[in-house]
């Protein structure tokens, strides 16, 4: 298990876990874990039973899950899993699950662990709840058994894939045709069966995996590999539509993901986003897509946008880490302690320059928002031109605005004019949001105490360059008017959330 900075900022295993720590709680690992000869404990990685005991007992003390898992099963790996439940908490932040008191899934292809469904349930505090469909007949029974072993049946309806039969969503939904759902999942199986179990190395210089590989040739194997499976299911759900309102899947490899995107464009679906998992050396790609025009799944900031925007063309390496700044919240020997007053602090100070913040998830120890900006308002010189632009414009009677169009009528002007030009006006107001200044993800988060603020360029004219300046700004401000001395009230600062 290999710890990764591009791993999702929520994901709990960026940090690598404290083996000796660990093996106190748990003894069974000091069986595999190996003392190295500085003292520190290890464990190794390409060694399946040392895998297996790590997943066990991290989800005993992570999520308080008893596990059992046969030898020979595929052992669910826990970076990788959270990042897609993590993916999948964005996309309904963004899409506005938060309102429903029931979030309702699908995972195709639980295994043995069922590891998917339980963390969802466990995560979402039991408000997701979800149908796991399996085929392979001893995984049904084994995923069945730890469903029961930890008290999920009221969450988890674990059901068999139709015996003998061709698709993989429509005949296990068509005995329920009102049976509706917020979104499907699937970890595929990645190998073509007439090839197996062989990983892709076309360039000769993939390095190792880092793990050791786990699983059998039923649950990793398919006929036509992970890109005919994924197929199959773009092509249900185009009969299925709306009765899942956000379709998702993981990718194994890089190749397929470029096929799956090509299929998209091929038969016409747009509404997509795409993500990328990194988790040391192992990296996954996810892709999700609906039919529902409600759901804007191309507005969401992910993962790999983020990456993408920060490589130089043509490079391999990443040029530029988001930047990171650690709030000082210590004001004459008392600590700001909550996440919202710092929070309301930072959406005070970005409104004081009419940035527009939308929230994307909140959580305890955590809040990420996506900001836009139409013009530059941060630097010096821009901030003394806003404000007089400001004060002009108030006086600009020509400015276009309500009374403008009325006067082009009192004036004798036709109605067609004044259509015309608030038709302009309109179009040029919809070019700007969607092509903003500057486009950049916040991410606010306390650990141990401290307030840490991060800024990802993503995209816009305004340049890499301006997420500095703007922290720059944040920066002067919190210098200028510490914490404490500012009360923001809830209502008074402009941000939305997601919807
Ligand atoms: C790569 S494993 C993923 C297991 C588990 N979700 C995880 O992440 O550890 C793929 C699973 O899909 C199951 N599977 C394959 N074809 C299927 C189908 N048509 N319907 C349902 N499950 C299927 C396999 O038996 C296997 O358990």
């Amino acid at each position: 298990m290999a710890v990764n900075e591009l791993m999702h900022p929520r994901n709990r295993y960026r940090e690598r876990p404290n083996f000796q720590e660990l093996v106190q709680q748990f003894p069974e690992l000091g069986q595999v874990a190996i003392v190295d000869v500085g003292g520190k404990v290890k464990l190794d990685y390409k060694n399946s039973q040392s895998l297996h005991l790590l997943s066990k007992c991290l989800l005993q003390r992570d999520f308080g899950l008893n596990l059992e898992l046969p030898p020979g099963k595929l052992v669910p790996t826990l970076p990788l899993r959270l990042n897609y439940i993590h993916w999948l908490e964005d996309i309904g932040a963004a899409v506005g699950w938060q309102e429903k008191e029931t979030v309702r899934g699908i995972d195709i292809g639980c295994g043995a662990s069922c590891i998917y469904p339980l963390l969802a349930v466990v995560q979402s505090n039991q408000r997701w709840h979800m149908v796991a469909i399996e085929k392979a007949e001893e995984s049904l029974r084994i995923a069945k058994a730890n469903v029961v072993r930890n008290s999920m049946e009221t969450f988890i309806d674990v059901r068999p894939q139709v015996a003998g039969g061709l698709t993989i969503l429509l005949e296990v939904l068509q005995n329920s045709p009102n049976e509706r759902f917020d979104f499907c999942m699937c970890n595929p199986p990645f190998y073509d069966s007439a090839i197996g179990v062989k990983p892709q190395n076309r360039t000769g210089k993939r390095r190792e995996p880092s793990n050791a590989s786990t699983g059998s040739v039923e649950e990793l194997c398919t006929e036509g590999g992970e890109v005919k499976f994924i197929s199959q299911i773009i092509q249900e759900s185009l009969q299925l539509k709306d009765r899942i309102a956000v379709y998702t899947t993981m990718i194994g490899h890089k190749s397929s993901y470029n096929e799956i995107l090509r299929e998209f464009n091929h038969i016409y679906i747009r509404n997509i986003t795409a993500n990328r998992f990194c988790q040391g050396n192992t990296t996954r790609w996810a892709v999700a897509w609906s039919f529902d025009d409600r759901i804007q799944l191309n507005r969401l900031a992910t993962h790999l946008e983020l990456e993408e925007e920060c490589r130089a063309p043509g490079k391999k390496k990443l040029l530029k880490k988001p930047i990171e700044w650690k709030i000082s919240t210590e004001q004459e020997g008392h600590k700001v302690s909550s996440l919202c007053q710092v929070k309301q602090y930072l959406l005070g100070i970005l409104d004081s320059i009419a940035l527009n913040v939308r929230i994307l998830s909140e959580k305890s120890d955590e809040v990420l928002c996506e900001l836009i900006a139409h013009q530059n308002t941060w630097s010096h010189q821009r901030r003394k031109r806003r404000c007089k632009q400001t004060t002009e414009d108030k006086n600009d009677k020509q400015f276009p605005n309500e009374n403008t169009f009325k006067s082009y009528d009192e004036n004798g002007n036709p109605e067609e004019k004044r259509q015309k030009l608030e038709a302009t006006l309109t179009q040029s107001e919809s070019r700007r949001q969607s092509n903003p200044y500057l486009k950049a993800a916040i991410n606010l988060n306390r650990k141990n105490n401290d307030y840490f603020l991060a800024l990802h360029y993503i995209d816009g004219a305004a340049g890499k360059d301006s997420v500095n300046q703007i922290l720059q700004f944040i920066q002067n401000s919190v210098r200028t008017k510490p914490i404490d001395e500012i009360c923001v009230e809830e209502n008074q600062v402009k941000a939305t959330f997601a919807d």
